[in-house]
């Protein structure tokens, strides 16, 4: 009929909800990192009235070739893989899964904090491959986190979260910086604060990185920013790899101005085999599993497949990005 539309599907979905999808629309599962998949992804393209997928960087090239396209239902919470001007010059409704991921990243980003300052994967490591024969010695021992200072950069729904769990959870005093006027939420007033960016690099013990990728936040995080620090700070991203200059941080450890850096995600992911932050003794890496559960990654699938509909259907979506501030 009529109202079936077009639908490409550039990253896997469950099977049910794929199936709720083809009830009522013609789909075309492709995904365009997958080589051999690319020419059905471009092909599909020309007729696609609605995308869904994540981890893939859709230019406006791509784009422009899907004269007929409505609704880019993301899969994730972050939408800097869509060329955002394009999209609203086009009128094209990009939708996005907030707040379902919010606790799940949080949880990450705090396991992060720890398991960089106590070194648990190093240590973890040392016990798989034979190493722990005697007493741990003061070379291999961690710093506390309890009752450490955290900076918050980018105080939005997963900075809060993790702010939570430092103030209530561990005694943490919670200083934060966000570009935006964001209310201390009650249940932290008096344990979070706001302060300049600047001043939260020179009084956090540890800083964590909870802000969105935009214009405004590639590369903020260079040499100097890291030369603000406090001698023997810890570095944790939660967010985007590009809001910081990788060498930079390389240079900050190297140095020991930092004492270490627990990293989710990276300016190039999955991370090249020569990137010495792969390696680097200092660094403790994970594959970019902020939201990766089981119960979070189906949450944000099935928002996503709402959003899809609901949009095709010519409804209001759960959560569309706004595109008006662009
Ligand atoms: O939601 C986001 O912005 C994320 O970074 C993750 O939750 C996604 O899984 C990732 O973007 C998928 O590529």
């Amino acid at each position: 009929s009529e109202s079936r539309k077009k639908v490409v599907v550039f990253r896997k979905l469950p099977d049910d909800l794929l199936e709720r999808i083809r009830a009522q629309h013609d789909v075309t599962v492709a995904d365009p990192r997958r080589p051999d998949e690319l020419p059905r992804f471009r092909a599909a393209l020309h007729d696609a009235q609605g995308l869904i997928g994540s981890s893939f960087k859709l230019t406006a090239d791509d784009l422009a070739s899907a004269p007929a396209l409505e609704v880019v239902s993301s899969i994730s919470v972050g939408i800097d893989n869509y060329d955002l001007a394009y999209l609203k010059q086009r009128g094209i409704v990009l939708c996005h899964t907030p707040g379902v991921l919010t606790e799940t990243t949080a949880d990450t980003v705090f396991a992060l904090v720890i398991a960089t300052s106590r070194r648990l994967v190093e240590l973890s490591a040392l016990v798989r491959e034979g190493q722990w024969t005697r007493n741990i010695g003061e070379e291999l021992f961690g710093w506390d986190v309890h009752g450490k200072t955290l900076g918050v950069l980018g105080f939005g729904r997963i900075g809060q979260a993790v702010a939570r769990r430092a103030a209530l959870g561990f005694g943490m005093p919670v200083l934060f910086h966000d570009p935006f006027d964001v209310p201390v939420p009650s249940e932290l007033a008096g344990r979070a604060s706001r302060a300049p960016f600047e001043e939260v690099l020179a009084r956090a013990d540890i800083v964590a990185l909870t802000l969105p990728l935009a214009e405004e936040t590639r590369g903020l995080m260079d040499a100097d920013a890291f030369s603000r620090m406090k001698q023997g700070a810890i570095f944790v991203n939660g967010s985007r790899g590009a809001i910081v200059q990788e060498a930079a941080l390389l240079d900050a450890l190297d140095s020991g101005h930092l004492r270490a850096a627990g990293l989710d995600v990276f300016a190039v992911e999955p991370l090249p085999q020569d990137s010495r932050l792969r390696t680097h003794p200092k660094v403790t890496p994970l594959p970019h599993i902020g939201s990766a559960t089981h119960e979070t990654r189906r949450a944000m699938a099935e928002l996503a497949t709402d959003n899809l509909l609901k949009t095709l259907a010519g409804q209001p979506p759960v959560a569309a990005f706004d595109l008006s501030k662009v």
